[in-house]
């Protein structure tokens, strides 16, 4: 089951507020969307994840189904049991884990063949296989399986040509995946997903055909595929407010904190991206005031957090209050900066409470400025703050 709410549409953008209501719960969009890949968000507990403000996260259906497979999951009926979290799961359809096995694959009409990366098994992966594997998990919205056309391959950029055929089988991919999602009466939602390469011809006619097919939910994915951030934005630009505006709009691994804001005024609803987390992991922080490298040696003294407006356990201890607003519980860069030096796994942890908590105010505060209809304001201050540095 899938509810779409607009409550409100931004005068100066095509930004929109609203709410989406799911199997497991109510989402307010525009939304970020945490990613845990094998079933946990790297490194933080699901009730971290809720204390934060993580409505929804995200699966990957291809890892889940190497490990700990299906049986398993089935045993648990389904993804939320298995991994305590009780709020929406969004799970992709596995396509973009098989696409980047590169050479250990074969792409044929009806699906792709490969050999598992975790036991060398010969295995397939078709539409129908990828809604059997999502209706097992029983994730909230299920992707199709698409192909995501490569910005290019060793070097040879994807001609229009190529991206005409590879958009042309995603979309007979849509159909397969419509129709096998209702033969297993699938009662969460189905979500199709726009290609097209970096040209906006195909991307209309992707969006086109897969409106034909009604799903309640659209993707634009095949972007964040190496492609220079200028043709990212032309193609965010471009495909996301010409779909449906009673329906939600999601932009697939994107992206950096600009990214979100910006997709926002392009019409996007919903954002999923492992940065906060897997920037974490190597010490690059995300701040109000620009980003910061833990490593860097001029933190080695700082008593300050890592931003000293931010309320998150890290910035704020247990208290939540801010270093800005007088709270002093929370743990210094000076600290961070030794957690990072000594490979502690504390500091990752750490680290990626603070990203994802950035995240996830951001996307807050972007709400809040909808609601209040102050949102072009909003994004002349954020973008000054951004560029004050760290
Ligand atoms: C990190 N960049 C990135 N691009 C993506 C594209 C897709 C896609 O087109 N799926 N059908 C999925 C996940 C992605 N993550
Ligand atoms: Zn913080």
């Amino acid at each position: 089951m899938l509810q779409f709410e607009l409550l409100q549409n931004d005068p100066s953008s095509h930004a929109r507020r609203g709410t989406l209501t799911l199997n497991h719960g109510v989402v307010q969009t525009p939304i970020f969307m945490p990613v845990g890949t094998y079933g946990t968000v790297k490194g933080v507990m699901p009730r971290s994840l809720e204390e934060m403000g993580a409505q929804i996260i995200l699966g990957n259906t291809f890892h889940l189904w190497m490990r700990p497979g299906l049986d398993i999951m089935e045993s648990f009926g389904g993804l939320h049991d298995f991994e305590k979290w009780n709020k929406p799961i969004l799970t992709d359809s596995g396509g973009f884990q098989v696409w980047s096995l590169g050479a250990m694959r074969k792409i044929t009409e009806e699906g792709v063949h490969f050999a598992s990366p975790v036991n060398g098994d010969k295995l397939f992966m078709s539409p129908e296989v990828s809604m059997q594997i999502q209706t097992t998990l029983n994730s909230d919205i299920v992707m199709q399986l698409d192909e995501c056309t490569p910005y290019e391959t060793k070097g040879h950029l994807t001609t229009q040509a190529e991206a005409r055929k590879s958009m042309e089988m995603s979309r007979r991919w849509a159909q397969r995946s419509k129709d096998e999602f209702a033969r297993l009466e699938n009662p969460n939602a189905l979500f199709g997903i726009v290609q097209g390469g970096m040209f906006e011809n195909l991307r209309q006619e992707s969006l086109d055909a897969l409106v034909e097919m009604d799903f309640p939910g659209y993707a634009v994915g095949g972007v964040s595929v190496g492609e220079p951030k200028d043709l990212m934005l032309q193609i965010m630009a471009h495909t996301p407010h010409r779909l449906p505006a009673h329906k939600p709009r999601y932009l697939m691994g994107v992206g950096t904190p600009e990214d979100l804001v910006q997709g926002v005024a392009d019409g996007v609803d919903m954002f999923d991206c492992v940065m906060p987390t897997r920037n974490a992991r190597n010490g690059t922080i995300f701040t109000r005031f620009g980003d910061l490298k833990l490593r860097n040696a001029r933190h080695k003294t700082d008593h300050q957090p890592i931003d000293t407006t931010c309320t998150c356990h890290a910035c704020a201890g247990t208290s939540g209050v801010s270093w800005d607003q007088g709270g002093r519980e929370g743990f210094s860069r000076a600290y961070l900066h030794h957690l990072d030096r000594c490979g502690e796994m504390l500091g990752p942890m750490l680290a990626t409470i603070h990203n994802l908590h950035y995240y996830l105010n951001l996307m807050q505060e972007v709400r809040d400025a909808l609601d209040a209809g102050t949102f072009a304001a909003f994004r002349a201050q954020f973008k000054a703050d951004r560029a004050r540095g760290v």
